[in-house]
């Protein structure tokens, strides 16, 4: 795989013809497939689910799927996406009672698993549970919807992760969603990143392959 990541954020695909979007942003170049569940309770919105999930890997999608969970409270349904095909997943924090539990159950169901912050979430969440995760998902917009500006401060949040990860010498990826364009990866990639979602910038574009190697050439720039 790429050493820096890009996630396709389905949420801007056309759900109409999800499948045959989602195997052409793969063979765009696309890495992983970033999977956004909302449930009109944690956030403002509603997705999708795990039958989605499961559908997406009876189309034949064989590349992880990176799931967002914005849902609470998030164990009930941590399992049912774990059977339905996740390979990544994500929670928010405020969305647990548990913190270190969901982290555990996450991992006992097969999957990689992660925590997600909010523009305005204290990372001191991070303490104690370093050990149990393969990703930090930092968030660059309130999440809710696709298409928003990037929130500027994100990327100082991006350096204080990015050490707290080197410090810990565990492996973990550092992931970054909202607002990211082929204009601001570059500035985000040298705050910390290696994984990089972005819906709106990439469905919007007829072409997804030339948004894709667009973002990789201003990677590539990255010092
Ligand atoms: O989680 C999300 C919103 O809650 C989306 O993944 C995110 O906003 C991506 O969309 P865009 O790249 O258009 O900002």
């Amino acid at each position: 795989m790429n050493e820096n990541w890009i996630a396709p954020s389905i949420l801007s695909a056309n759900f109409a013809k999800l499948g045959e979007d989602v195997d052409n942003v793969l063979k765009a170049g696309a890495d992983i497939v970033h999977f956004d569940v909302m449930d009109n309770h944690f956030v403002p919105n509603l997705t999708i689910g795990p039958l989605v999930c499961e559908a997406l890997r009876k189309h034949g999608v064989t590349a992880p799927i990176d799931v967002h969970l914005m849902v609470e409270p998030v164990d009930r349904i941590i399992p049912d996406f774990a059977k339905a095909g996740a390979s990544i997943i994500t929670f928010h924090p405020e969305a647990s009672v548990h913190i270190d539990r969901t982290l555990q159950l996450i991992k006992d169901c097969g999957c990689k698993a992660g925590l997600v912050f909010n523009p305005g979430t204290p990372l001191h969440h991070l303490d104690y549970v370093m050990d149990k995760l393969d990703m930090i998902l930092l968030m660059s917009v309130n999440p809710g919807f696709g298409g928003q500006s990037f929130i500027p401060s994100a990327l100082d949040k991006l350096r204080q992760v990015r050490k707290r990860i080197d410090d810990s010498g565990f492996d973990i990826r550092l992931e970054i969603d909202g607002g990211v364009k082929t204009d601001n990866i570059r500035a985000i990639k040298e705050a910390g990143a290696d994984t990089f979602v972005a819906g709106s910038a990439i469905f919007s574009q007829p072409d997804y392959k030339k948004v894709i190697d667009d973002m990789r050439a201003e990677l590539a720039k990255a010092g």
